[in-house]
């Protein structure tokens, strides 16, 4: 398949620590992908470098047949790859609906307004993202709770809400950062569901860090492995969980593969 994502030769130091080094990773369009690895293994570090949060010492992230290593995140957002971010505190304040008409503003960036625009075209264009927004609650479940704060929110819910917001842009490419953190075992069903549904009914592909292996064993295939801030093996969820070699990574983990 053709990978939609290619990362190859990634490095990134933190003072003397190599957090990421020579990690390559391809994400094939129309997968849901799962990337694990033991705690400090370098996943959340990739993950920014992937989405533009900060930049590598080395490497290139090709989106789409794009070199997007250069491009700021909402940039590449505006490519069509988002990732999830945690509600803000200033968000928690915010009624579901309002978090996501705001979303499509805040992640492609200030020109997203065009300064030209008439007050009919902006009301227009309002009118559009209310519409959007209504949609996207009805996907995600939230549509009952489209006039609550997000801070009053479950852990779940709030979770529902973040892959939400990067439905209001059009998007190809979902990077999820631990999706199943803090949420209860009847809405990690939801959550799980969810992912599924967007990925085969909505045609999103899905990168997703994940340190629940129920859930990765559930959605992803293939499965990335890292270890010391390195490629250790890839493959569909049942080959890797029974490998030695990430059997030994993980030693000493409470993670169970
Ligand atoms: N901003 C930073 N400054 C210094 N060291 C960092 C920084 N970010 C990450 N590191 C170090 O880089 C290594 C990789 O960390 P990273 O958070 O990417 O791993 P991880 O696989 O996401 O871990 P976890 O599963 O525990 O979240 C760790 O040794 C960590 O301490």
């Amino acid at each position: 398949m053709t990978p939609i994502l290619h990362a190859t030769g990634m490095s990134r130091s933190f003072g003397g620590v190599h957090a990421v080094r020579d990690m390559s990773l391809e994400v094939a369009k129309g997968s849901i992908t799962g990337l694990i690895g033991p705690n400090g293994a370098g996943k959340s570090t990739l993950f920014n470098l992937l989405s533009g949060v900060i930049k590598p010492d080395g490497g290139t992230v090709v989106f789409n047949g794009r070199d997007v290593t250069s491009l700021a995140p909402w940039k590449r957002a505006r490519l069509g790859m988002i990732r999830t971010f945690q509600l803000a505190r200033e968000f928690q304040r915010m009624t579901v609906l309002e978090n996501l008409m705001l979303a499509p503003q805040l992640q492609l960036g200030e020109t997203f307004w065009p300064n030209f625009l008439t007050p009919g075209k902006v009301r227009q264009q309002e009118a559009e993202i209310y519409e959007k927004a209504c949609e996207v609650m009805e996907i995600a479940l939230l549509a009952k709770l489209r006039d609550t704060y997000a801070g009053d929110l479950s852990g779940g819910q709030k979770k529902l809400l973040e892959l939400a917001r990067t439905l209001m842009i059009d998007c190809d490419l979902i990077l999820l950062d631990e999706p199943g953190a803090g949420v209860n075992p009847a809405l990690m069903q939801t959550l799980t569901d969810m992912i599924r549904r967007l990925n085969r009914d909505h045609g999103k592909t899905f990168l997703v860090v994940e340190h629940d292996m129920d859930m990765i064993a559930q959605l992803c295939d293939p499965v990335v492995v890292m270890t010391q801030g390195g490629y250790l093996t890839s493959g569909p969820f049942e080959e890797i969980r029974q490998n030695p070699a990430v059997i030994e990574a993980y030693l000493g983990e409470t993670a169970d593969v």
